[in-house]
Formats: structure tokens, C-alpha cells, sequence
């Protein structure tokens, strides 16, 4: 793949993702997912990394939901990587922590550190930004107001912070999952990957007693292992929604195509967002050069 958009500015975590399992490519950033999408939609690039889980603080929905709702993108590669949230501040306001007035970061990222910021900034202003890189450069940009950033090691790096506090995530194990989309519905080698997956789509009859056993009946009898199940709104009003399924199988000529017939013969709707390899990547086999 040439081209990637990916979650800007430089040093975010999808930056990390991508130059962990896709360093061959140029990476190109955009200042938000939907903009990372909408750009291989209009060909501006041949694929995107957008984060779809994390370990912590689950589904990143707004991923999910442009994937469903608005795009028809295949994903073709899925990646996880180990996250380690940082403090960081300009090094003029290293000296006295208890000073700052805001910390700085991506919805996420907060999110991973509640009871840490609870604990030990309970009285700052919590400031979302558009991504954990972004919050480090703008804090960057004035040492002079007393703000911290949760970010990576990377963006301390990159925007000339100094980590403060390490791993303020709130549980071990923090990993985040990105999916890579493609605008074809071609096979991507993953070098990294031990297993393949894939993902569907099921929208459930109404009024049909007894609808989402017989789903997960479909696979159950086929043996097929299921990763992740979550329902999200389909947004057409309280009571409707959708079904995100994982499959630790990939899309076959019998097993897949029988159960999915076996979801439309009750009356569901399904749609296959993608089959593709997939890979973890633990911390103590980090390495990257950026
Ligand atoms: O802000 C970033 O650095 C991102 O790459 C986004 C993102 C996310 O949306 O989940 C990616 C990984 C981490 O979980 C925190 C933030």
C-alpha cells in the first residue's frame, strides 16, 4: 500500500500502528477519523488506519458507526498494539505538577486514565483534543499556561515534552486494536498475523422472538469462535439496532456463507465489513523507529 491516511498530526498512537505493521508506506495525516475515511473514499489514498477497540475503554464508536453508516470500505488487515498513556509537560512546568490547571488529551486517552487524573488532578480542567498528538503540540506551543498532555512517548519526542509520570493507564495490558481499510477488496499480507478474522454486520428481524439466539445458533453448530459481540444504535430510534460480530475464521466458500444464509432465511440483514489477517503486537516486542 503507497498511500495512509492515518490520525494526525505526527506521533498519535495510529502513527505508532502504522509504522509498526505498515513502514513500507507513506503515511499522510488527517485531523480526524472521518477525515481518514473520507480521504480513501475520494482516492487521495490507497488505505487508512483508524482505531476500532481498546483493552480499556472499548468500541471507538465513531469509527464503527462511519464504517457502517456512511462507507463501504473494506477492512483488510486488523492491528493491535500495546498503548502506555504518559504525562507530559513542557519542561518549564516540570518542577511543580500540582500547578497545572488543565490536561490535555483524546477522548480515549482520557478515558484510560480516569482514576489516575481523579487521583491526582481531580481540580483541572480535563480538555478534549483531536488526538493525543494534537493536544501535545498545542501544549507545546505556550509553556508559559500550565497544562499537561496524556500522550506517548513519541509525541513527548516529537513536540519537545518531558514525560512526567509513565504507564498512567488505568488497568495493565492497554492495548488498542486499528483496523486497516483499503478502497479494493484485495488480500493484504500481514507479515505479523497468526490468525484470520472476519467481521459482519446483522440488522435483526423485528418482532421475531428469539432472533439473536438463532444468530449466534448459526455459528455455534458450525463451531465457529466469536471474538466480539456488540450491538450499537442503528440511530432510527430507541430499540433499533445492529449487531457488530467478530469471527476468528475466515470468510470460506462453506462455513461463513451457510451461516450468514442461515441469518437471512429468518429475516436479518448482513453485510461482511471485511476478512482479513490479524495481528498483536505485545510490549515487550516493541520496536519502532519513526
Ligand atoms: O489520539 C491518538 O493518538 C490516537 O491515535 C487515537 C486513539 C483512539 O482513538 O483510541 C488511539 C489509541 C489510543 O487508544 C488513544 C487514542
Amino acid at each position: 500500500m503507497k498511500k495512509v491516511a492515518y490520525l494526525g498530526p505526527k506521533g498519535t498512537f495510529t502513527e505508532l500502528a502504522a509504522v509498526t505493521f505498515l513502514n513500507e508506506s507513506t503515511r499522510i495525516p488527517y485531523k480526524d477519523i472521518p477525515s481518514c475515511l473520507q480521504a480513501l473514499d475520494n482516492q487521495e489514498v490507497d488505505g487508512a488506519i483508524v482505531p476500532l477497540e481498546n483493552a480499556i475503554e472499548g468500541s471507538v464508536n465513531i469509527t464503527l458507526d462511519y464504517l457502517v453508516h456512511k462507507h463501504n470500505l473494506p477492512i483488510v488487515a486488523e492491528l493491535a498494539i500495546p498503548i502506555a498513556q504518559h504525562l507530559l509537560v513542557h519542561e518549564d512546568n516540570a518542577s511543580d505538577l500540582q500547578a497545572l490547571e488543565a490536561v490535555y488529551s483524546h477522548p480515549q486517552a482520557i478515558a484510560q486514565c480516569h482514576e489516575y487524573l481523579m487521583e491526582q488532578f481531580s481540580e483541572a480542567q480535563w480538555v478534549y483534543a483531536t488526538s493525543t498528538a494534537q493536544a501535545a503540540k498545542e501544549v507545546s506551543e505556550d509553556p508559559s499556561l500550565k497544562r499537561g498532555v496524556i500522550a506517548n512517548e513519541l509525541a513527548a519526542q516529537k513536540y519537545g515534552l518531558q514525560i512526567v509520570a509513565e504507564n498512567i493507564h488505568d488497568f495493565p495490558n492497554n492495548h488498542t486494536r486499528f483496523v486497516l481499510l483499503s478502497s479494493k477488496e484485495e488480500r493484504f499480507e500481514l507479515e505479523q498475523s497468526r490468525q484470520e478474522k472476519t467481521t459482519i454486520v446483522v440488522t435483526l428481524p423485528s418482532d421475531y422472538p428469539g432472533a439473536l439466539h438463532q444468530v449466534l445458533s448459526a455459528f455455534s453448530w458450525r463451531k465457529l469462535n466469536l471474538s466480539k459481540i456488540e450491538s450499537r444504535p442503528m440511530k432510527t430510534g430507541i430499540g433499533h439496532y445492529f449487531f457488530i460480530i467478530d469471527i476468528d475464521h475466515a470468510y470460506d466458500k462453506v462455513l461463513l456463507p451457510g451461516a450468514l444464509e442461515e441469518m437471512k432465511a429468518i429475516g436479518c440483514k448482513t453485510r461482511v465489513l471485511g476478512t482479513y489477517p490479524s495481528a498483536v503486537i505485545y510490549e515487550e516486542q516493541k520496536e519502532y523507529t519513526v
